[in-house]
C-alpha cells in the first residue's frame, strides 16, 4: 500500500492521468487533503498537539499591524486571498530558485503549485502550496514578529500614514486603496477568519502546526507526522459573515481579479457535471441502448493562465490585460501613465515590460537609505530577485517592471550576476526604452507626470 506521503505525491499529478484514474486519485486527494485539515485530528492527536504546543504572544508591532489592517480594510476584505496566494507564490519562487543550484531540494515533491479548497459544511477555506515551507523557527519568527518584515514595508506604512493621517481614522476608500498597495501580508487572513491554522513542512525540519485566534498563537510538532511532502497548508476558519468566500464562483472571480498572473498554477478543488452514456441492460432488445446520466466529478480545476504575459507578443496582449498585470505586479490601484513591452535581440536577448506609475512608488528608498529600482529580474521565466537594483539609474528608479533574460546564467549569486557584462548591456537598452516611453506620455497627462516626478 502507498504511504500517505506517497499518495499525496501521486495525487498531485492528477491533471496528467487518465480520467478513471483521475477520479480515483481525486478521491484519494480528497481524503488526503481532509486528513491534512487539523480538524481531522483524532481526539488523541488533538491531545498530543495541545500537550506539545508552545504558546506565544504576538510582538507588539504585529498586534498594531493587525489592528490597522482590520480597522482599515474592513471594506476590502477580499484582498486576503491575493495576499495568501502571493505568499504561496513567493515560497514557490524560493524553492525553484534553490533547485537551480541543488535539484535535491525538490526530492520530496517536484510539483510547484497552489491549491485552494473550500469545505462549506465546516466553513473552512484552505490555501496550500508546495513551496519552501517553514521550519518551527520560521513559524515562530515569520508569523509572530515583524522583525523579518522588509524595512521598506514599514517605510511604506509610515509614508502612507503621514500622507493621509485623517484618512486612516476615517477608513475611507482612498485609505483602503493605499493600504491595499502595501502588501498587508499574512495577517490579512484575520479579516475573514477567526482562527487560522498553518501546517508547514520545510526540507530541514519536521512538519509543525501553527494556530492562532489573532490574540496569541501556538506551535507544535504535527502529531500526524510529515503528511505534506513539502510546503504550507493554511486553513482559514471563516467568520460567519465571510461564508461567501467558500463559493467556487467567488474564488474564481477573486483569482481572476488579483492573481491571474501568478507564475504557478492555481487549482481549485471543484465539482463539475459530466454527461455519461451508460448502456441500458435489457436482454429483449437487439440493439443495446444507452441512456444519458449526469455525474458529478470532483477534480482540480486550473484557474489561471500561468504563461507569463511578457512572453506573449505585444500585439496579442489587450490594454486591460496590461493594466491588470501592472496592478498585480505593483499593487497600485491606478492604471499606469505609460508602458513599454519589447523584445531585445543581438548582443543579449531579453524581454522587458516597463511601466510609469501615476503616483511615485512610496518605497523608493531601501534599508540603507539609497534609492532602489523597481525592476524584477527573471532568467528564463524563473524569478531571480527584485532587489537586484542594477537595472535602472537613480533618476529612473520610479519605473516599475521586469526583465526576463535568456542569456544570463541561472545558477549564480546576485553579486556574481551584478558583475556580469551583459547586465550593463541590458541596463543601457532599458534606459533607452524607458526614455522613449516617457516621451510617449500623452500631452494631457504630461503635466501630471511633471508635477508628480519633478524635484522641487
Ligand atoms: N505560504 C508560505 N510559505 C512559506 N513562508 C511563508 C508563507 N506565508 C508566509 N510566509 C513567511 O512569513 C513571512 C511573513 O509573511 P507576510 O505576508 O506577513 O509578509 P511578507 O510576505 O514578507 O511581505 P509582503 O506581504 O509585503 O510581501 C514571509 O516573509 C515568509 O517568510
Amino acid at each position: 500500500m502507498l504511504s500517505s506521503h506517497r499518495m499525496s505525491h501521486v495525487a498531485y499529478r492528477i491533471p496528467h492521468v487518465s480520467k478513471a484514474c483521475r477520479i480515483a486519485d481525486a478521491e484519494a486527494v480528497l481524503r488526503e487533503e481532509e486528513a491534512i485539515s487539523p480538524d481531522e485530528l483524532s481526539a488523541a492527536q488533538r491531545r498530543e498537539l495541545l500537550a506539545k504546543a508552545s504558546n506565544h504572544t504576538f510582538q507588539t508591532e504585529v498586534n498594531r499591524m493587525m489592528k490597522l489592517i482590520i480597522n482599515s480594510l474592513y471594506r476590502n476584505k477580499e484582498i486576503f486571498l491575493r495576499e495568501l496566494i502571493s505568499n504561496a507564490s513567493d515560497a514557490l519562487d524560493k524553492i525553484r530558485l534553490m533547485s537551480l543550484t541543488d535539484p535535491g531540494v525538490l526530492a520530496a515533491s517536484s510539483e510547484l503549485g497552489i491549491r485552494i479548497k473550500a469545505d462549506a459544511a465546516r466553513r473552512l477555506l484552505s490555501i496550500s502550496d508546495s513551496g519552501l515551507g517553514m521550519t518551527r523557527h520560521d513559524l515562530v519568527n515569520n508569523l509572530g514578529t515583524i522583525a523579518n518584515y522588509p524595512l521598506e514595508r514599514r517605510a511604506r506604512f509610515d509614508a502612507g500614514r503621514s500622507r493621509s493621517p485623517r484618512l486612516l481614522q476615517s477608513g475611507g476608500q482612498e485609505m483602503n486603496d493605499m493600504i491595499g498597495q502595501f502588501g498587508v501580508g499574512f495577517y490579512s487572513a484575520f479579516l475573514v477568519a477567526d482562527k487560522v491554522t498553518v501546517v508547514s513542512k520545510h526540507n530541514d525540519d519536521d512538519q509543525h502546526v501553527w494556530e492562532s485566534d489573532a490574540s496569541s498563537f501556538s506551535v507544535a510538532p504535527d502529531p500526524r507526522g510529515n503528511t505534506l511532502a513539502r510546503g504550507t497548508h493554511i486553513t482559514l476558519h471563516l467568520k460567519e459573515e465571510a461564508a461567501d468566500y467558500l463559493q467556487p464562483d467567488t474564488i474564481r472571480a477573486l483569482v481572476k481579479k488579483y492573481s491571474q498572473f501568478i507564475n504557478f498554477p492555481i487549482y481549485l478543488w471543484a465539482a463539475r457535471t459530466e454527461t455519461v452514456h451508460e448502456p441500458v441492460e435489457d436482454a429483449a432488445e437487439e440493439k443495446p441502448e444507452t441512456k444519458k446520466t449526469e455525474k458529478t466529478v470532483w477534480d482540480w480545476e486550473l484557474m489561471n493562465d500561468n504563461k507569463p504575459i511578457w512572453t506573449r507578443k505585444p500585439s496579442a496582449v489587450a490594454d486591460d490585460e496590461y493594466v491588470t498585470f501592472y496592478k498585480s505586479l505593483t499593487k497600485d490601484t491606478s492604471p499606469p501613465l505609460a508602458r513599454a513591452h519589447f523584445v531585445a535581440e543581438g548582443e543579449v536577448s531579453f524581454r522587458a515590460l516597463l511601466f510609469v506609475p501615476r503616483v511615485q512608488p512610496a518605497d523608493s528608498f531601501n534599508r540603507y537609505g539609497t534609492k532602489t529600482d523597481h525592476i524584477k529580474l527573471f532568467v528564463r521565466r524563473v524569478f531571480i530577485t527584485d532587489e537586484f537594483n542594477d537595472l535602472m539609474p537613480n533618476y529612473l528608479a520610479f519605473i516599475q517592471g521586469l526583465v526576463d533574460s535568456d542569456d544570463l546564467p541561472l545558477n549564480v549569486s546576485r553579486e556574481t550576476l551584478q558583475q556580469h557584462k551583459l547586465v550593463k548591456v541590458i541596463k543601457k537598452k532599458l534606459v533607452r526604452k524607458a526614455l522613449d516611453m516617457l516621451k510617449k506620455i500623452p500631452d494631457d497627462e504630461y503635466e501630471h507626470f511633471w508635477k508628480e516626478y519633478s524635484t522641487k
